[in-house]
């Protein structure tokens, strides 16, 4: 049986649709309802909250996950990225108010101590690291508009997508950090144990790889 781990939330649709585009079987799946094991014959889903889906793999409980790479490059597991599926995309950006633009993009010395807050503390930290400025990071788990609102932060890392939210609460992009889309990834014990099973999969969604490196 593959095992695939899949990311609960805003994004389980487009996986559940991909997967069926893959040739998967996803009819349970599709009507999981709370259930958190679905299995389909030959092959059995794990969903899980989008910041842990690493970790299954990492385990070796599941073979192959859907994930963000915003989680893959905040968690930096040892997987192998087997293919960018193009869906689930949107932008992780740092964003503030208007005002701040000026000072943002000043001397670095005029943002040494900004407060931050984000969902994810290891890419801003390394974002602000390279550009030689030490910040003081507020992890938050959600809404994080809500921090410079209140004045509990100066800035955001975040997730954009429409800029919905950011033109909600008065905030604009101040730089982009990084594409995000959806990856498949496996362990390499995995990939390389069943490749047969997974190599299929991986040449539907990028042609050009045939074999695990
Ligand atoms: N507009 C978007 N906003 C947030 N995440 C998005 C967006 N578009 C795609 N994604 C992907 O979805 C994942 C997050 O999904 P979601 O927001 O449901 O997670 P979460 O907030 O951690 O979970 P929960 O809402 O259960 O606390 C991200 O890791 C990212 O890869
Ligand atoms: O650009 P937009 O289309 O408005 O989308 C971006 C918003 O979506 C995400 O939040 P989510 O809905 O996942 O809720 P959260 O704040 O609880 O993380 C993200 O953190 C932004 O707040």
């Amino acid at each position: 049986m593959l095992t695939l781990a899949l990311p609960t939330g805003r994004v389980q649709k487009e996986a559940l649709q991909l997967l069926a585009s893959l040739g998967l079987p996803t009819k349970r799946l599709e009507k999981a309802g709370r259930s958190l094991v679905i299995d389909e014959g030959t092959t059995r889903y794990l969903l899980a909250k989008p910041m842990d889906v690493p970790l299954y793999v990492h385990y070796g409980v599941a073979d192959l996950a859907l994930v963000g790479s915003d989680v893959l490059a905040e968690t930096s597991p040892a997987l192998i990225e087997l293919a960018d599926t193009g869906q689930g995309r949107c932008r992780l950006v740092v964003a503030g108010p208007k005002e701040l633009g000026r000072r943002f993009w000043g001397h670095e010395s005029a943002i040494m101590g900004l407060r931050v807050a984000t969902k994810y503390p290891r890419i801003a930290d390394g974002y602000f690291a390279k550009r030689g400025v030490q910040v003081r990071i507020i992890s938050l788990n959600g809404s994080i508009e809500l921090a410079p609102l209140l004045n509990l932060s100066d800035c955001i890392l975040d997730i954009v997508q429409t800029g919905t939210t950011l033109e909600a609460n008065r905030l604009v992009v101040l730089d982009e950090v990084a594409p995000v889309s959806l990856r498949l990834v496996a362990s390499r014990r995995s990939a390389q144990l069943r490749w047969q099973e997974i190599g299929p999969l991986v040449e539907k969604l990028n042609p050009s790889r045939k074999e695990v490196l």
